[in-house]
């Protein structure tokens, strides 16, 4: 008994019961500064394909046109990274993700000539609404589509799902829970998939897209499972945003134990990570001081490294910064406060000192 209520294979046919995405070459991106290389990319997408990774996603971290100086130059171009991941890939399909107004339609067209066959357009989990031309255009374009209902914990399920509803009507054919601060908790993320296959199962898959803050990654993703979750994301060796990703390869070899088919193997895509994807990172995704308090707090795991500049720079407790990030509640696009915050700190010590 597999415990699975809904599979891919029951509703896309195949051999299936789960399709997962491996994002490291994109939410790792964030972990990497983006500064991946031609050559990085290259590996990691023939290691994962050879695999049997289904869908790679490549993209800047904070998706289509997101080189920028708010969120940072990419060392190569994403769209020449996509170009390479689709050159590469052998048997896998190419994911790449886009946030209206920080990409455009344009940048969704050069995707899909770069060979890019999945179109994922993220909006914050209220403001669905702004993603409905981009499903309309890539849908129009052949594209396969997901949504992206970021910052999912800071909503009720019902909520959730009247935004996903919004993503379906607009031409969404999976839209996914993401936990992108890493804070739901088990029966919270289980109480989000559902309400989401019940508003939108018969007419398109739901996706779980989890982080590691506060270490529930796979836990948080065998229970959306569960739930009727068919479309699962993962990085390898957490390669992702704050303390990373559900580990893809973990995630596998749990798979396998519990008799749920994800078409990977589990022996390669293990070493795949000790051999092609650690070196490619700047360091381990860790569970310190910093991490652990996205998750407790609730903020992005994207502002993981902007909040440690900021802090860095005026010479506060990053873990601050973040507690206060989560108090403000503060979605994608709004970094620049982190700064804000900073001088806050530092006003507040220099006011302290001088009292006493
Ligand atoms: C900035 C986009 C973001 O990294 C998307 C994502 O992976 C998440 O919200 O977790
Ligand atoms: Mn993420």
């Amino acid at each position: 008994m597999n415990h699975l209520t809904r599979t891919w294979k029951d509703q896309h046919g195949g051999d299936l019961d789960l399709r997962l995405t491996d994002t490291c070459l994109r939410d790792g991106s964030h972990h990497k500064r983006h500064q991946f290389t031609a050559q990085e990319v290259h590996d990691i997408v023939e290691a994962l394909d050879a695999s049997g990774v289904p869908v790679i996603e490549v993209t800047h971290g904070d998706g289509l046109g997101g080189s920028s100086f708010n969120y940072g130059f990419s060392r190569t171009p994403e769209q020449e990274l996509i170009r390479i991941a689709a050159e590469t890939a052998k048997r896998a399909r190419i994911a790449f993700l886009m946030l209206p107004g920080v990409g455009t339609k344009d940048d969704i067209r050069a995707a899909q000539d770069n060979g890019g066959e999945i179109c994922r357009i993220a909006t914050h989990c209220t403001e669905a609404d702004v993603s409905q031309q981009h499903f309309a255009l890539a849908r129009e374009l052949g594209l396969e589509t997901v949504g992206f209902l970021m910052m999912s914990h800071t909503q009720p399920p019902e909520v959730l799902a009247r935004q996903a509803r919004i993503m379906v009507d607009a031409g969404c054919q999976c839209v996914y829970v993401v936990d992108s601060a890493g804070a739901l908790i088990m029966e919270q993320t289980a109480d989000r998939v559902s309400a989401l296959v019940a508003e939108i199962g018969h007419e398109a898959t739901v996706g779980f897209h989890g982080h590691e803050n506060l270490g529930l990654g796979v836990a948080n993703t065998v229970i959306a499972a569960r739930a009727g979750a068919t479309q699962i994301d993962g990085s390898v060796r957490r390669f992702g945003a704050g303390a990373g990703n559900t580990p893809l390869e973990a995630f596998v070899g749990v798979a396998d134990l519990l008799g749920w088919r994800t078409g990977i193997d589990f022996l390669q895509i293990v070493d795949a990570s000790e051999d092609v994807i650690r070196p490619a990172m700047p360091e381990e995704c860790r569970l310190d001081r910093m991490t652990l308090m996205m998750g407790y707090a609730g903020v992005y795991s994207s502002f993981l490294k902007h909040a440690g500049n900021a802090a860095e720079r005026y010479g506060v407790s990053g873990a601050k910064v973040l507690l206060e990030a989560g108090r403000r509640k503060l979605i994608g696009g709004q970094e620049d406060q982190l700064i804000d915050i900073a001088l806050m700190l530092r006003a507040e010590a220099e006011k302290e000192a001088a009292d006493n």
